[in-house]
């Protein structure tokens, strides 16, 4: 049965300040290198032996000091990239108007093919990140896979395979460098394919990680 770790970067400047990131970048704070190192020890204790991490600037960091724990390298995958949102990126969240709010609710609201203009639509996320996911199924037998991307791309990843529409993601609470995992099996009891073991999980870390709402 494969595993496969999946974690949130670790905290960034951005986040600490309440501003959207998107698929723009700001670096990890030193809490969030900090966070980085601990998951790191984690993942080293896991035995993970393959590192996958989208090509942003926080997770390629969060990834790389992962990878130097376990000693292996890094491959970067851009289908693990967050939710691209548009025009909005780079905006603190307390700045947005009205209109701009709507568009930022309607990718959590259930609209279809709700997006913010010159984004990216929550299925064609889901769709991407199913794709770099079944990615590991290609992996030799024995690998133990740990893919490094973001709030809502994972979140969207861990609710589909439950079976929720993708707009549901914000009801799972992902902090920075909290890790979940999924596992693909083929047992007739549990549901064909992927299924989901942990989501979220925040013990390895010694201090509080903020959330998607910077909580
Ligand atoms: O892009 C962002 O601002 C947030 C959105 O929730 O995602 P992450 O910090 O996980 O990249």
């Amino acid at each position: 049965m494969l595993q496969v770790y999946l974690v949130r970067h670790g905290e960034t400047l951005w986040n600490t300040e309440r501003r959207l990131q998107g698929q723009s970048d700001s670096p990890l704070t030193a809490n969030g290198e900090h966070q980085a190192r601990q998951v790191a020890e984690r993942a080293r204790e896991l035995g993970i032996t393959h590192i996958i991490a989208s090509d942003l600037g926080r997770t390629r960091r969060t990834a790389e000091i992962i990878a130097d724990a376990c000693g292996c390298d890094v491959r970067e995958d851009p289908r693990l990239r967050e939710l691209n949102m548009g025009v909005l990126e780079q905006r603190p969240l307390a700045s947005l108007s009205d209109e701009e709010e709507g568009w930022r609710r309607a990718l959590v609201d259930g609209t279809v093919d709700g997006r913010i203009p010159q984004g990216e639509s929550m299925a064609e996320m889901s769709a991407r990140m199913h794709a770099a996911l079944n990615g590991c199924l290609e992996l030799p037998e024995g690998s133990r896979p740990l893919l490094v991307s973001h709030g809502m791309a994972l979140g969207v990843l861990i609710g589909t395979i439950l079976g929720l529409a993708p707009s549901a993601e914000r009801r799972l609470r992902l902090r920075n460098c909290s890790i979940s995992r999924v596992d693909y099996q083929q047992s007739p009891w549990l549901a064909p394919g992927w299924v989901v073991e942990t989501a979220g999980e925040v013990t390895h870390l010694d201090g509080p990680a903020l959330d998607e709402l910077q909580r």
